[in-house]
């Protein structure tokens, strides 16, 4: 197995130990801040990083994620909780508390393209992502052995139009209370209104285009077809709208007229990997906040 790059503090200590995060979003006011403040201080806490954003100058939706030294974190934490809860609900405020060494156990879905899939279980390994894969679903049982290799369970679910419904509510059994998000790296099936409502977790889809550019399938053939000179990829949150949820990550790789569309599927692998890498790591670590159609990330 390969050393992690997780690295321990000179003394041996992990560095993510009695570490918390809390996340507050609702209807801006004055006083949010220094009351998620002052509540942490008042409990003992060291608050190490502070984003916070508001939509408008007043009025607006406020957002603010923290993370915060507080020794014995685990044991105080149901305290915490409820201080959190009186102090916050009368402000109109929905937060939400995290250990930072609880990594999110991750379900990634796949089909046959295994890039996006081996280069998230190969930053796993190195430690890169705050995450655990529990699991791989995939609709093909080509990928089986290399995701066995990392030690990591392969379901095999096969998918039809016949059998669409069958297959999401195995899928939903293998995954319903076991994970806390679901990865669709390179899936290539549109999951339905019933599995999104059913899942119970959040799904991260990595789309092979700089959406809204090029949306369904084929984008690299299409962006070819358009003569672009930029070639990109989408990470965003999953909805029954195909490609059209939340963006969490983008970027672009330069191409030219010589470029052919295998050549375009190549370089594009690359911008894949690592922006669903950015947007699964961002998501583990709490940084991203759903702002309707949009997402607040404080990367
Ligand atoms: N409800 C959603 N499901 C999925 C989304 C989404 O945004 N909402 N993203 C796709 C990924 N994707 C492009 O990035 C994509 C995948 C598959 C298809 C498609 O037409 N699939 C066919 C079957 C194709 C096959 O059997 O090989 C289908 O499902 O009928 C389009 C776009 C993942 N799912």
């Amino acid at each position: 197995m390969a050393t992690s790059i997780r690295t321990t503090e000179k003394n041996g200590e992990n560095p993510l130990a009695d570490r918390g995060r809390l996340m507050v979003h609702g209807e801006d006011r004055p006083g949010i801040v220094a009351a998620v403040s002052g509540l942490l201080s008042n409990h003992g806490a060291n608050i190490v990083s502070l984003d916070q954003y508001s939509t408008d100058h007043s009025g607006g939706r406020f957002f603010q994620r923290t993370e915060f030294h507080l020794k014995g974190f685990a044991a105080q934490r149901e305290q915490l909780e409820q201080e959190l809860e009186e102090t916050l609900r009368p402000l109109g405020m929905s937060w939400r508390l995290t250990e930072a060494q609880q990594l999110k156990r991750v379900a990634v879905f796949a089909s046959k393209m295994d890039h996006c899939l081996l280069d998230l279980l190969w930053r796993e390994r190195r430690g890169e992502l705050g995450m655990t894969t529990t699991m791989v679903v995939s609709n093909h049982p080509d990928l089986a052995e290399e995701v066995r290799s990392f030690g990591v369970p392969f379901f095999h679910v096969p998918v039809t139009k016949e059998n669409k419904p069958e297959a999401e509510r195995k899928q939903v059994e293998l995954v319903r209370d076991n994970v806390d998000v679901v990865v669709l790296a390179r899936y290539m099936q549109i999951l339905t209104g019933d599995f999104l409502d059913n899942v119970g977790v959040p799904v991260i889809n990595i789309h092979h285009s700089f959406l809204p550019a090029f949306m369904g399938a084929n984008p690299y053939l299409k962006a070819k077809e358009r003569g672009v000179k930029l070639i990109g990829a989408t990470a965003h949150y999953v909805t029954e709208d195909l490609d059209e949820g939340p963006i969490i990550e983008q970027d672009v790789e330069r191409v030219s007229h010589a470029d052919t569309v295998t050549d375009l599927v190549r370089k594009g692998a690359d911008v894949e990997r690592r922006v669903l890498a950015r947007a699964v790591g961002w998501h583990c670590e709490d940084r991203v906040f759903r702002d309707g159609n949009s997402t607040v990330v404080f990367d």
